[in-house]
């Protein structure tokens, strides 16, 4: 499997930031053969400071609007949903992104995580989301199916999404960092689990890889920050389009390791006026979501994507204009996927 871990030619780490990237110093063994994708937020005056020696390419709002023209009106300004952009763009095959206030973790005892290898690993290697292996990840060294797992069911399916975790700083919404200002993630769990189909769960984009060529059209990260009602709830909305869609095609999503050391608690009143619609309409996008059921004729993603944006602006419109825009803007996201990825048959 060693030889498996080396992805370097494909695969691009996408980093969303306002800040400089110091943080790369500490990943560097780990991210200098890899290609990096820069989405810079905010004022594009700004120079966002990128450590010498890393190869990489950095967007930012000028760049954005250069490349989509009036379909960068889908790319989110002020907010991390920007990421989105890097996903667009790339040639790779996979993607690998993080947050810029996310460090190297220690796995108990003291080794640092290489979170890239395991991301690979969880993406190379098969999800079992039909039937639930109790010792974990059956594919991690020294684990396999358990007895009663059914053999008819240990091929398992592709895996499309590797959703890792947190230490020190945990990926709490607003409410929860108000009650809990100290709390600290110290529970270092050593296991990566499937979610079972049917099953939604909250996608942070913290430290998230995902296969491009399997889900990458799914992997938009909404309408969010500058001019919109709502924010932080960029990742969470692609992660429950992710998941019906990779249920709906057979598609497996993992969580679990790797962890990384998110170092930044971000203002937990800022956060509370970004996420407080979300707070409640998630009470409606939630059942939205978990009874939506895709048309057999929708066999690609960009046919579920395009049946899920229908579905909002019908569902969740009168719940706010909001999701009309939201509906337009995700077929706004494909069309501008479809220009800039188009199919190799059709690639001139
Ligand atoms: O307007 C902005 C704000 C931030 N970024 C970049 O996004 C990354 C996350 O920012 P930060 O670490 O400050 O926020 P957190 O609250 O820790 O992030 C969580 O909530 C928002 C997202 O869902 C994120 O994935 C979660 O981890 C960081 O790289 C900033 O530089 C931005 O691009 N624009
Ligand atoms: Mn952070």
């Amino acid at each position: 499997m060693a030889q498996l871990l080396d992805l370097k030619d494909d695969l691009d780490i996408v980093i969303p930031t306002i800040r400089n990237l110091d943080f790369l110093e500490m990943w560097r063994p780990f991210f200098q053969p890899y290609h990096l994708i820069i989405v810079q937020d905010g004022d594009p005056s700004n120079t966002i400071a990128v450590p010498n020696g890393f190869n990489y390419e950095l967007y930012n709002r000028n760049d954005v609007n250069k490349v989509l023209g009036p379909k960068a009106s889908c790319i989110s300004f002020k907010d991390s949903a920007c990421r989105c952009f890097g996903f667009l763009v790339s040639k790779k095959k996979y993607i690998f992104t993080i947050d810029d206030d996310c460090f190297v973790a220690k796995e108990p005892s003291g080794k640092e995580i290489n979170a890239l290898s395991q991301h690979i690993r969880n993406l190379l290697t098969p999800s079992t989301p039909l039937f639930f292996n109790t010792l974990y990840d059956p594919f991690a060294n020294g684990a396999d199916f358990v007895r009663g797992y059914p053999f008819s069911l240990r091929e398992g399916v592709p895996t499309a999404i590797s959703h890792g975790l947190w230490l020190n700083i945990p990926d709490y919404d607003a409410p929860t960092q108000l009650v809990k200002p100290l709390e600290r993630n110290t529970r270092y769990v050593d296991a990566v689990m499937t979610i079972p189909r049917g099953t939604l769960f909250p996608m942070c984009g913290m430290n998230l890889a995902f296969n491009r060529e399997l889900i990458g059209p799914a992997m938009y990260f909404g309408l969010m920050g500058d001019g919109q009602p709502l924010g932080r709830y960029d990742d969470m909305w692609a992660g429950w389009c992710a998941k019906v869609i990779c249920d709906h095609l057979g598609l497996g999503v993992k969580t679990g390791l790797p962890y990384i050391w998110h170092s930044k608690a971000s203002n937990p009143f800022v956060n509370l006026k970004k996420e407080y619609k979300g707070i409640y309409w998630q009470e409606d996008m939630i059942p939205f979501f978990q009874q939506i059921v895709l048309p057999k004729e929708c066999k690609t993603v960009q046919d579920c994507y395009i049946e899920l944006a229908n579905k909002v602006k019908e569902k969740l419109g009168p719940l706010d204009p909001y999701f009309e825009q939201l509906g337009d803007a995700m077929v706004t996201w494909i069309e501008a996927w479809d220009e800039l990825n188009p199919p190799p048959e059709t690639a001139n």
